[in-house]
């Protein structure tokens, strides 16, 4: 579990009530999602890796990268080398071919590729579970793939004196590109929305914990108000049932 950066019994309080909440709002979720697949999309650096194995463990489901399972199917140790070796064209359509395979599979969180998006095909294998927009200013995101380096993700990965500013430009230039994309996803969680909630609107304090504890409110959300699904009982048929 990550911790917040404040020490003593207050850092540890605010771990525990966070370990309670995050238990609480995934026992609130797990019943109305029935066992379907959540799937994180979002641009490169949103956290959807990091938030992903947090959801995971908290709902009992299992974690996979897309990116992982691309170079494990292509048999290459980094999404990098695919890009080199062969080209982004590759990379897509393996990476379609792993979401496809993934969309036959229930209880799993599946954090996606930045890019997973840009291809109506994997939105049909997406939307057999339930999709997440991790959504990241593009400063912040800049900022962590400046501090933690551009070799993973080739994209971004060109020779600068500045790699925050260079990170910026590019994410912004793919943040056109992709448009609309990302918001075809059935939840949006909002990084401004989050620290704005806490009083401080400074999305550099938030923890992937605080991340997955929104996540899950707006999986809530989500599945409490979408229409009763086969074989589930609705909001309103649950309300009646305790009458
Ligand atoms: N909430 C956060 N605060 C600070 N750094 C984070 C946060 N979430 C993720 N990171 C860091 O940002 C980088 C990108 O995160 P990652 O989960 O790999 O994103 P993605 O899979 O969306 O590209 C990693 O180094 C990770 O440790
Ligand atoms: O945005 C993109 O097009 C990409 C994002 C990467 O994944 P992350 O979002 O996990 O970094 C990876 O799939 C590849 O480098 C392309
Ligand atoms: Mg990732």
């Amino acid at each position: 579990m990550v911790s917040s950066s404040r020490g003593g019994s207050e850092s540890l309080h605010d771990s525990v009530d966070e370990a309670l909440l995050l238990k609480r709002k995934s026992e609130e979720v797990l019943f109305h999602l029935n066992g379907r697949c959540i799937y994180l999309v979002g641009m490169m650096g949103s956290g959807k890796s990091t938030v992903g194995k947090i959801l995971a463990e908290v709902l009992g489901y299992s974690c996979f990268d897309s990116d992982k399972l691309v170079e494990q199917a292509v048999g290459m140790p980094s999404v990098a080398q695919i890009f080199k070796v062969h080209s982004e064209a590759f990379f897509r359509e393996n990476e379609s071919s792993v979401l496809r395979d993934l969309s036959s599979m229930r209880r799993l969180v599946v954090a996606t590729g930045g890019g997973a998006v840009i291809r109506p095909i994997n939105w049909n294998y997406m939307k057999k579970g339930l999709s997440v927009w991790l959504d990241v200013p593009l400063d912040a995101l800049a900022k962590r793939i400046s501090q933690v380096g551009t070799a993973s993700r080739p994209l971004l990965d060109q020779p600068s004196d500045d790699p925050y500013t260079a990170a910026f430009t590019k994410l912004s230039m793919l943040a056109e590109q992709r448009g609309e994309a990302y918001a075809n996803a059935d939840a949006r969680v909002s990084l401004e929305e989050i620290a704005a909630k806490q009083g401080h609107g400074d999305v550099s304090k938030l923890t992937p914990t605080d991340i997955a504890i929104e996540a899950l409110l707006k999986i809530g959300n989500f599945v409490t108000e979408e229409p009763a699904v086969h074989g589930q009982v609705d909001s309103q048929s649950r309300k009646m049932q305790a009458l």
